[in-house]
């Protein structure tokens, strides 16, 4: 944990201009975002977008090309990848995956666990878990080392909706709880975590930005999903003015067509969400 000595109002994380480039290609270009004490940031966007990819560049595993990161000193990450590479030809039960990358008293496992709902599944084996009982049994491993951020990629992949919001739910005790930052990697464009602060649409560049609306606000959304769901999640509309075309040049609303896109290319904005019609064209999923 950083020492209380650090000002509360100093971002955990802040990326300015960011950008990494591999194989003569820009996989992500001109991302900004801040993340602070007890802050959800959500990032959105269509498959390989750079979703994965700044949040990489955020936590150190991956140097930018261009641009900088600012970490707080001291800084503690929690880590939950999208893919683990575990050999599942070996037995590994749940007390094991907790140790495998470092040893951890038994106290603090065992908090952890039970934070996270598991402490029941202890000697159960990985294999036999299921979607959210191992998404679960990750998050327990990653809050296990007290972390200042904690870095979920895709925390509800392959889980049920009941297991979404069980999940959301745990992350947000989690938040309350330690108020640690916490940076959220989201596998739908348009539905977030009710709690998020932030939402950051990336396309390879920052696309737009903004607050979630609340979904109290949308009888249509609470009479679909019900009241528990509305509580959990929020519909984040936004509104794009381009198009990335397969062969990677984008389509301007104006009609032209330009090999790049870039924040300081006039094309983008950033603007409050609250009125705007969707307008996605690739990777899109409806909730
Ligand atoms: N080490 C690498 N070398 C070359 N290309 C890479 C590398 N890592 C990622 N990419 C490419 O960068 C792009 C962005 O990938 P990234 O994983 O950040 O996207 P994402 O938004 O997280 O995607 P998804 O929703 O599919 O998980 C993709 O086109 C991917 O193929």
């Amino acid at each position: 944990m950083l020492s209380s000595a650090t000002p509360a109002s100093k971002p955990l994380v802040s990326l300015h201009n960011v950008g990494v480039r591999r194989d003569a290609r820009w996989l992500v270009r001109g991302v900004d975002f801040t993340i602070s004490r007890g802050e959800i940031v959500t990032l959105i966007g269509p498959n390989g977008s750079g979703k994965s990819t700044s949040a990489k560049a955020a936590i150190g595993v991956l140097k930018p090309d261009e641009g900088r990161v600012e970490r707080a000193s001291g800084l503690k990450v929690g880590y939950v990848p999208q893919k683990l590479a575990i050999d599942w030809t070996l037995p590994l039960t749940v007390r094991r995956l907790m140790t495998l990358t470092g040893p951890l008293p038994e106290r603090e496992m065992m908090a952890a666990l039970e934070a996270a709902g598991m402490a029941h599944m202890l000697n159960a084996e990985v294999q036999h878990l299921s979607g959210g009982e191992f998404q679960r049994a990750l998050m327990a491993r990653a809050i296990a080392r007290k972390p200042d951020l904690l870095v979920l990629d895709e925390p509800v992949q392959g889980v049920d909706f009941s297991g979404e919001i069980a999940l959301y739910d745990l992350i947000k005790q989690i938040r309350n709880s330690t108020g640690c930052g916490i940076l959220l990697i989201s596998h739908d464009l348009h539905v977030v975590m009710a709690e998020t602060d932030t939402v950051i649409c990336l396309n390879g560049h920052v696309c737009c930005r903004g607050t979630p609306e609340t979904v109290s606000q949308s009888p249509e959304y609470v009479r679909l999903f019900g009241s528990r769901a509305a509580k959990t999640l929020a519909v984040y509309s936004h509104h794009h003015d381009h198009t990335h075309l397969p062969d990677g040049r984008v389509l301007h609303s104006d009609g032209s067509v330009t090999d790049h896109c870039h924040p300081d290319d006039g094309h983008h904005h950033d603007h409050d969400h609250s009125d705007h019609d969707h307008h996605h064209h690739a990777g899109e999923r409806h909730a």
